[in-house]
């Protein structure tokens, strides 16, 4: 057998690529900036080599040190919008972070002509209607793949990869820190503050922590999905929020023996009279592969009428997870800036004028399966009592778990699974229960996803 020999590797680097490198200016040098400006260092080579040009960060806007960068050579100020009216700089790095500031700053980068890069899911979530508008006005891009599910492509997998589909609905996992803190409660029974205080040491959660917990930051990340998925304006204000600090490790081992995990899902479902938009700890059956997303990942199944289920799955929160995204928005920015404005993915997916209407539903007109747990007496016919209040709503059982008596109250706790059911019924099906005079206190409800 005659070997042919391979022509040498042609090498490229750097320094070959005759177009001059795009200067960029980074805002913010904490876990994202810091590890932004790693990631364009360290891959250089390979980034121009995608990108067709270097990428050069040509200023930094810091207020203090990150002790994980050498940023030796390269300008920093302390004032942001010297980043913003830079003339050298052709993209803004927003990772700042906030509402405030953070606007003002990609509003000055547009009106200045610069395309901007953000990893801010707030901002977008509360301000992107009106910075996309600005954007489109002035010809440029405002790039946010890091806003969603860390290092996960999922903004380009919906928005480019699934462009053919009528979406039904997204449901994701989109908060590393509250996902880190179910995992470590459920498999290593730690403490809420000992994990939650883990999650800021390792520079995932939010600079106030409630938005991690509270769903906060899982409602702006699902506005974002629900806008690129069903090509809707940014409606924040609208979406529905519950958190995790008020989950107990007593439903958490119920849904366990029931053959579920709980999971702090964001749910966003087109139906005919409107978009459910909504997020709260959700049973999932365990079997499903999302329930078995754990610690800091994420994942987002997308479920479209031609491509059916498609899921996501990678690190949701972290220095150089979000810094890839930043990092891969850039090169696209790069890659685009010859290109036609008009010819462009749209921000939001869809062509700005051609959003639809299509209202978002309260949390009352939204449908799904329940969790129940009711606290009884331990006295005769009280099943019987429970059924006949869920039947005369139309609620079906699905199935139900009773367990013994607990000795300190002599209460038995009542485990049912229900049908789907729209909320507004459910309510008044719980208000009928708590009612009873055989049901002592509040009636733990948790929503129940099977994502067919
Ligand atoms: N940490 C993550 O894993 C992660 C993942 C995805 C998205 N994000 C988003 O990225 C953004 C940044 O998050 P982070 O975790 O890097 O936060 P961080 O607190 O680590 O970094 C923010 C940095 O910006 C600096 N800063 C704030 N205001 C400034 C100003 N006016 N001028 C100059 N510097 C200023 C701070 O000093 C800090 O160093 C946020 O919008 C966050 O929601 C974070
Ligand atoms: N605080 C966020 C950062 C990533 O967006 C999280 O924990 O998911
Ligand atoms: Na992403």
């Amino acid at each position: 057998m005659r070997l042919i020999p391979r022509p040498a590797l042609r090498r490229p680097f750097y320094g070959e690529f005759i177009v001059k490198p795009v200067k960029v200016g980074i805002c913010g040098l904490g876990t994202v900036g810091g590890g932004t400006f790693n990631v364009l260092k360290r891959n250089a080579e390979e980034i121009a080599r995608r990108a067709g040009r270097g990428i050069e960060v040509a200023q930094i806007a810091m207020r203090t040190p990150n002790p994980n960068c050498q940023i030796t050579g390269t300008p920093t100020t302390t004032d942001v919008f010297d980043v913003a009216s830079n003339p050298e700089i052709d993209i803004v790095i927003e990772l700042i972070g906030g509402y405030t500031i953070a606007r003002e700053l990609v509003l000055k980068a547009i009106e200045n002509g610069k395309h901007v890069v953000t990893a801010n899911k707030a901002l977008i979530a509360v301000h992107g209607n009106e910075i996309f508008a600005k954007a489109r006005e002035k010809g440029v891009i405002v790039a946010f793949e890091a806003a969603v599910a860390g290092g996960i492509p999922v903004i380009k997998a919906i928005r480019e990869g699934l462009s053919a589909n009528r979406i039904n609905w997204v449901a994701g996992i989109i908060n590393g820190t509250g996902n880190f803190i179910l995992t470590e409660m459920r498999e290593k029974g730690r403490t809420f503050p000992d994990v939650l205080a883990e999650a800021q040491a390792l520079g995932y959660a939010e600079a106030d922590p409630t938005f991690d917990v509270e769903g906060i930051d899982a409602a702006h990340k699902l506005t974002i999905l629900a806008s690129i998925a069903f090509g809707i304006p940014l409606q924040f204000d609208k979406a529905y929020t519950e958190g995790i600090t008020r989950l107990t490790t007593a439903d958490v081992n119920y849904a366990e023996a029931l053959g579920y995990r709980i999971k702090h899902l964001g749910v966003a479902r087109s139906t005919p009279s409107g978009i459910e938009l909504r997020v709260h700890p959700t049973l999932i059956p365990a079997d499903r592969l999302i329930a078995n997303v754990n610690g800091v990942m994420n994942a987002v199944m997308v479920n479209g009428d031609a491509a059916g289920s498609t899921l996501f799955y990678g690190a949701g929160a972290g220095m150089e997870p979000t810094a890839s995204s930043v990092v891969a928005d850039l090169v696209d920015v790069v890659r685009a800036l010859t290109t036609d404005p008009e010819n462009r993915v749209p921000h939001l997916a869809f062509q700005p004028d051609s959003l639809s209407a299509h209202p978002i539903l309260p949390i009352d007109a939204c449908e799904s399966a329940y969790y129940l747990r009711i606290q009884a007496k331990d006295h005769p016919g009280v099943l019987a009592q429970v059924a006949s209040i869920l039947s005369e709503r139309g609620i079906n059982i699905e199935s139900i778990m009773q367990k013994e008596v607990e000795e300190h109250d002599g209460l038995v706790p009542m485990i049912l699974l229900t049908h789907r059911v729209v909320e507004k019924r459910m309510n008044d099906a719980i208000e009928a229960l708590e009612a009873l005079e055989d049901v002592a206190g509040p009636v733990v409800r948790i929503r129940v996803e099977h994502l067919n």
